[in-house]
């Protein structure tokens, strides 16, 4: 573990998901773009931990990303895993500052709802055990409901992580509110009970602030809407860079 894995510096922590960057390599099977490059700049850029999630079907981050990864970080690996052997022995060779036990579905587009905390105690709290015993700080991907916290902490898990998509996906502006609330209320009876609260999934430019300012929000993972937008924000320079590139080879 490192020496910045207790260190929580300001308000709210950012967590930068870069799942999202492999996606984009394994759609052509390049060596580019290349989520460890994307992961250094996201540090250099403010990201106060890196999260990553590699899915049972390999779909986008691969184990060679997680691996390098685990060499390179300067800040703390948040390793997202389905609670498997075969993610648990994975994460035991990675041996990351923090692991988030998520839900996984292999045929679902995205993470559809929180892992069922509730619905299967026993394994959770054998999962986090085995966690805990290598340091690695864990945090249970949940739906925004005291039977699934309290369940989280009988487990014995120190960190939750909210499933905000819900919020995110709310259809109008009634239910967005409700859910703010909801999570809002989760992260202080969380907090009462000693829990770390984190938050995720869905989170973009226009709906962030509001989870941000939730008394008691630990930190938020984005991942998503942060790597669309750098495709945005750096399209007219990797235009320009490709235009001048031609021009000069051209040049007579
Ligand atoms: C658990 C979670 O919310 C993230 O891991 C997110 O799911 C990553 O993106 P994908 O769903 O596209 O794998
Ligand atoms: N746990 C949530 C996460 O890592 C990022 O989710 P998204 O911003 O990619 O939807």
């Amino acid at each position: 573990m490192t020496e910045t894995t207790q260190f929580r510096p300001r308000g709210v922590l950012l967590g930068v998901n870069i799942d999202h960057v492999a996606t984009l390599r394994q759609a052509r099977g390049t060596r580019y773009p290349d989520p460890v490059q994307a992961a250094l700049l996201a540090e250099e850029a403010g990201a106060d931990g890196i999260t990553v999630h590699p899915r049972e079907d390999r779909r986008h981050i691969q184990d060679r990303d997680v691996h390098l990864l685990r060499e390179t970080l300067l800040t703390r690996m948040n390793l997202e895993m389905a609670v498997t052997d075969r993610m648990l022995a994975f994460a035991e060779q990675v041996r990351p500052e923090h692991c988030c036990f998520v839900p996984e579905k292999r045929e679902e587009l995205t993470t559809e709802g929180g892992l069922d905390v509730a619905g299967q105690r026993e394994r959770v709290a054998d999962a986090c055990r085995r966690m805990a015993e290598l340091g690695s700080e864990v945090s249970l991907f949940i739906d925004p409901e005291p039977e699934q916290i309290d369940a989280a902490a009988a487990c014995g898990a120190p960190a939750i992580e909210l499933h905000t998509g819900e919020y995110a996906l709310a259809a109008n502006e009634q239910s967005r509110k409700r859910e703010l609330v909801r999570l809002s209320d989760c992260t202080a009876y969380a907090t009462s009970l000693g829990l770390v609260v984190n938050g995720g999934h869905g989170l973009h430019y226009h709906n962030t602030a509001e989870v941000a300012a939730i008394p008691g929000m630990n930190e938020l993972n984005i991942g998503h809407a942060i790597i669309a937008r750098a495709l945005m924000t750096g399209l007219k320079e990797s235009v320009g860079e490709m235009r001048n590139l031609i021009d000069r080879a051209t040049r007579r």
